[in-house]
């Protein structure tokens, strides 16, 4: 009930020892609290939250409209119904190094396991269009070291993104990763490699763990966990999967109940009621309410 029974420490404290242990962790973006539970219910380890999803959930592009606050306000109300760790996906910090420093306050306390700092210019593009910029490299280790000095908990994963690859290329993109590391972060996300070799170059390079994005519709090709896996990363991650899915099944409903006057043929396509209330554990409530009731008073209390 409540859902959760853990601490962001432990959690973080899982993420890094998965990250250590050398198998590939695949890592679905959620679209909002109920669809974390199903994460952790169909079995993964950890969950995502994109920016794209958070700006989408919104209404809006993913061009760095969002804030930093209403991220975290997001964040909390996942993380409270999901023992998983949560990575979060904190754009460019918002703003300059001491924003990137406060935006990492306040994914900590929102009870994250770690988040992402991009190299992008302020407005962000997704990674995925063209006429991306990126910051001088001093910047962004600037910007990362004020994100890792402003870490309370050194468990609190800080995960450096390179975009450079659109931009300067394959070798800059891999020299920038390195000077990251250098400049506190613990792992790397190397953005829009263009195929597999590209994605092995990187390997050879860089010693911390590396995250590989499957996001569909994009610049890379779409690797399967075994591919990825072997290739040593060790983040899979499906940023905008849930969405897209989801999106796609509301929007052929829609059209199905405008022609059809009914949403009867949609029904197989829906989770039931039953299933529903399992996941969100109604029996649970249901045990803890009647034991509230069941609760005799001694007489005179
Ligand atoms: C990973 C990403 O940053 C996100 O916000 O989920 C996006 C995903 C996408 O737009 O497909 C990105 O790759 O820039
Ligand atoms: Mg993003």
């Amino acid at each position: 009930m409540l859902h959760t029974h853990t601490t962001p420490g432990s959690r973080r404290r899982a993420f890094r020892e998965r990250l250590a242990s050398g198998r590939l962790l695949r890592m679905p973006g959620a679209i909002n609290p109920l669809s974390a539970r199903l994460v952790q219910e169909t079995g993964f380890e950890a969950v995502y939250l994109s920016g794209a999803v958070l700006a989408a959930d919104l209404g809006l592009p993913d061009i760095g409209l969002t804030t930093s606050t209403e991220i975290a306000a997001r964040a909390q109300q996942i993380t409270r119904v999901t023992d998983l760790p949560a990575l979060i996906d904190a754009d460019t910090g918002f703003g300059e190094p001491m924003n990137a420093a406060r935006t990492v306050q306040l994914m900590e306390d929102a009870g994250l396991a770690g988040l992402h700092l991009e190299d992008q210019v302020n407005p962000k593009r997704c990674g995925h269009l063209d006429g991306k910029s990126v910051v001088p490299r001093a910047d962004m280790v600037r910007r990362l070291q004020a994100a890792a000095r402003a870490r309370r908990d050194a468990d609190f994963l800080l995960m450096a993104r390179t975009d450079a690859r659109a931009v300067e290329g394959l070798a800059a993109a891999i020299d920038r990763a390195k000077a990251y590391v250098d400049a506190g972060a613990d792992a790397v996300f190397p953005e829009a490699l263009a195929d597999e070799g590209e994605f092995e170059a990187f390997r050879e390079a860089v010693d911390v763990p590396l995250l590989a994005n499957m996001t569909e519709f994009g610049k890379g090709p779409l690797l399967d966990a075994t591919t990825l896996e072997n290739l040593g990363y060790n983040i899979a991650l499906y940023p905008v999967t849930l969405l897209r899915l989801a999106m796609g099944a509301v929007e052929d409903g829609l059209r199905a109940i405008a022609a059809d006057g009914t949403q009867a043929s949609l029904l197989p396509r829906m989770q039931t009621r039953s299933r529903l209330y399992e996941l969100l554990g109604y029996e649970e409530y249901t045990a803890f309410d009647s034991a509230v009731f069941d609760f005799t008073l001694s007489p005179g209390t």
